[in-house]
């Protein structure tokens, strides 16, 4: 399917959309940052995407690059010229700043993508809550954190709630949207429509830990880690079995190198903080050894296993 003509219809027409959420600023210019950036600006919107790093950001716009590219290839195979023409426009629709705070003066929406670390994610919110104009919508894009907890901080609490994205952000189709405690039915509507908006089938969660996909995901990856680190099975043959004898694309530690053993370390030391009772939330020695070797999959070269680097 043409998927990305679509995209650009679904915004075009509409029109309720087109009046609330024009440019969004993205914030971290990771992994998922640069996805949800690239996605909002194939579907025609103004995008600033934010980092801390100004390498980061040199690095988005490249991977961005590539991966329009990929997308212009197959949309646009008979016509080279038209593939040109969208991979530019859309580059051309992302600018990039290192001021989260004068990036959320222009914004309808925001869009959060940084580290997995309350207290971060707090510091942050607090600027952009006072930063942003009145009716700007500001979402977090956290896997694990409690959408209610982020939002502790800012006094828009109707105009605050969860677009949680999956990696990599241009291929996988859904969006959780999550509803906070206060979240307006108006914020809610236009979260939803903008995801459709930018080409994702958009299921809605309580504010619960997880949501749905990570909820499940979670202690699968987590079993499967504690699998490997008693010797029962190698990484090899453990990612085989899933994919073969349960048809996963990955299997699941080669998906936690690619999310980033990092991030997966963020999630259940502060999942273990919570629930210290839940002993499928508990640390995992392998896990944490690896981390501290500075190998954090995909993104650093080595995790579970070993990459070229980009
Ligand atoms: C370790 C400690 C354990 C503690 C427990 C904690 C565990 C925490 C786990 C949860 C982490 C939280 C993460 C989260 O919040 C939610 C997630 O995102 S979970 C991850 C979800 N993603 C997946 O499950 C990915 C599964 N994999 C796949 O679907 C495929 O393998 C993949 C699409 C990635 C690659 O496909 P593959 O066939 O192997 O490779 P190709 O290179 O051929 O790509 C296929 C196809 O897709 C196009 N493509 C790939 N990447 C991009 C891109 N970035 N942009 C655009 N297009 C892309 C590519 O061109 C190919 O297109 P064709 O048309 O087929 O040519
Ligand atoms: N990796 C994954 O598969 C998924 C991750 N998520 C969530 O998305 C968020 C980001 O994850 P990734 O993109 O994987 O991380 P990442 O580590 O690839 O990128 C995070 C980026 O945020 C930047 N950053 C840190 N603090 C900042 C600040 N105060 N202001 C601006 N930029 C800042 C960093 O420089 C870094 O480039 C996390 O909340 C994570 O849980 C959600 C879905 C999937």
């Amino acid at each position: 399917m043409n998927q990305f003509r679509v995209l650009a219809r679904n915004f075009s027409s509409s029109s309720a959309l087109q009046n609330t959420v024009k440019n969004v600023t993205v914030i971290g210019g990771g992994l998922m940052g640069s996805g949800i950036a690239q996605v909002a600006a194939q579907a025609g919107q103004n995008v600033t995407l934010v980092d801390v790093s100004s390498d980061v950001l040199v690095k988005a716009q490249k991977s961005i690059g590539g991966n329009l590219s990929r997308v212009a290839k197959k949309v646009y195979k008979d016509k080279p010229q038209e593939g040109e023409k969208f991979v530019s426009e859309s580059l051309a629709r992302i600018k990039t700043a290192t001021d989260p705070v004068q990036a959320a003066a222009s914004a309808d929406l925001v869009v959060e993508a940084i580290v997995e670390n309350i207290g971060v994610k707090h510091q942050l919110f607090q600027k952009l809550d006072e930063a942003a104009p009145a009716h700007t919508i500001l979402a977090s894009n956290t896997s694990s954190l409690s959408i209610n907890d982020i939002a502790s901080v800012v006094k828009r609490k109707d105009k605050f709630g969860g677009l949680h994205f999956f990696n990599p952000v241009p291929v996988m189709r859904l969006l959780e949207v999550v509803r906070g405690a206060e979240t307006s039915d108006a914020t809610y509507k236009t979260m939803m429509e903008w995801g459709k908006a930018v080409g994702k089938t958009c299921i809605t969660c309580k504010d619960t830990p997880g949501f749905v996909v990570n909820r499940l995901l979670v202690p699968y990856i987590a079993e499967a880690v504690r699998l490997f680190e008693r010797g029962d099975a190698s990484a090899r043959d453990i990612d085989i079995a899933m994919k073969l004898g349960a048809g996963y694309p990955m299997g699941p530690l080669e998906l936690a190198d690619y999310v980033g053993l990092d991030t997966t370390k963020f999630i259940l030391d502060g999942w273990h903080k919570k629930y210290p009772q839940e002993t499928l939330f508990k640390p995992i020695p392998l896990v944490d050894k690896l981390v501290s070797e500075g190998k954090f999959g995909v993104k650093s070269g080595e995790g579970f296993y070993k990459y070229e680097k980009k």
